[in-house]
């Protein structure tokens, strides 16, 4: 009987757990992978790898795994898996794209609150005991344009959610139809027309080659001085230090971030700034999001491992997963 070994290497719902040993022939291994030693040392035995998105799988981590057969993403974002080498190794890639997309959505949605109305700034003061009414007027949202950077999954539940609130609401996504936003009340404008419009803006693109650095010194050199960004997607996507000199110079009034170039980030100049509200990425972090991003990865893998179609692939489709896992045996 087949023997496959599961490691799990960021800390996944015990859901996950339950769900990959509904198969005897699966032993679940832990290890901390961001101890990157001890990843590629438990990688050696491993036919499956389960993530979040502080583990990096790349080339390197791929050649110390001769067994893997599959990494499975326990979220959205791949930017921590390089998929075309896993796709060279024969290694199947899933992630588990609607999992947590609810709970990222909701998070953006209350930062973009939090910056409106200056809510933590005015609740550590009021903790230290400031009565600071006139620092921390705020504010509002209803009839002020919000541009939305990515009117995919987690942007249209955002759209939906702000037009509630009275806002206009203008997105940017060349993949995007005119019928789907038209369904949100939403209009599709180009990439400049969103900048100079903007009074919120609100980023929700994947992290590529493409959209590395796309909000950086041309980008607010054209905002409006008004505008407030939210970014609950990645932080590569914002150029962090043109993020920190539009600030300070007034360019752009504030930002609420729960992403970060560097993760973890504990230390930055934007967290000086009084206008910059910071959560450490807690978009997913709910455990309703955790179950279904846990539960679904691993039922990805234990379908993988059989030899099953797995709807989450997300490798080329010139490697269906049958192809993958045939050159991977
Ligand atoms: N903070 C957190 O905990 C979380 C963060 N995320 C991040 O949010 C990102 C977005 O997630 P989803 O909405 O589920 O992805 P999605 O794939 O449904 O939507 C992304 C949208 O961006 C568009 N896009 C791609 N390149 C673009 C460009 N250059 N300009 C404009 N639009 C472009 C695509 O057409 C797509 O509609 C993920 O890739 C992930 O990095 C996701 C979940 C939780
Ligand atoms: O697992 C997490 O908390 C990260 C979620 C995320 O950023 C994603 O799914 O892309």
């Amino acid at each position: 009987m087949s023997h496959y070994v599961a490691l799990i290497a960021d800390k996944l719902s015990t859901a996950a757990t339950a769900v990959l040993t509904e198969d005897s022939s699966v032993e679940v291994r832990h290890v901390d992978g961001t101890d990157r030693p001890a990843l590629l040392a438990a990688l050696a035995d491993a036919h499956a790898v389960l993530v979040r998105s502080a583990t990096r799988i790349d080339a390197e981590a791929l050649a110390a795994a001769p067994r893997l057969e599959v990494v499975a993403r326990a979220g959205v974002g791949l930017d921590n898996v390089d998929v075309p080498a896993a796709t060279d190794a024969g290694v199947l890639v899933v992630n588990a794209p609607s999992s947590n997309v609810v709970s990222a959505a909701e998070h953006a949605v209350a930062l973009l609150l939090a910056l409106a109305r200056n809510v933590p700034q005015a609740h550590g003061a009021l903790k230290q005991g400031r009565w600071a009414r006139s620092l921390y007027t705020g504010v509002e949202l209803s009839g002020k344009t919000l541009g939305v950077l990515g009117l995919g999954r987690i942007g249209s539940l955002v759209a939906r959610r702000m037009a509630a609130f009275d806002m206009r609401v203008v997105a940017h996504d060349p993949y995007a139809t005119e019928e789907h936003a038209r369904a949100l009340g939403v209009r599709l404008v180009g990439l400049d027309e969103l900048l100079d419009e903007a009074q919120f803006l609100t980023v929700h693109l994947p992290l590529t080659d493409h959209t590395r650095g796309l909000l950086g010194f041309d980008a607010f050199q054209r905002v409006r001085s008004d505008l407030r960004i939210v970014n609950a997607a990645r932080g590569g996507i914002i150029d962090e230090q043109e993020l920190y000199a539009a600030l300070k110079e007034g360019r752009v009034a504030g930002a609420a971030l729960d992403v970060y170039a560097t993760e973890p980030c504990t230390d930055s100049a934007l967290f000086e700034l009084d206008n910059v509200v910071v959560t450490p990425h807690l978009g997913a972090s709910t455990p309703e999001a955790q179950e279904r991003a846990g539960t679904q990865a691993a039922r990805s893998v234990l379908d993988a491992l059989a030899g099953r179609p797995v709807p989450d692939a997300v490798n080329t489709p010139a490697n269906t997963p049958a192809n993958v896992l045939a050159s991977a045996r």
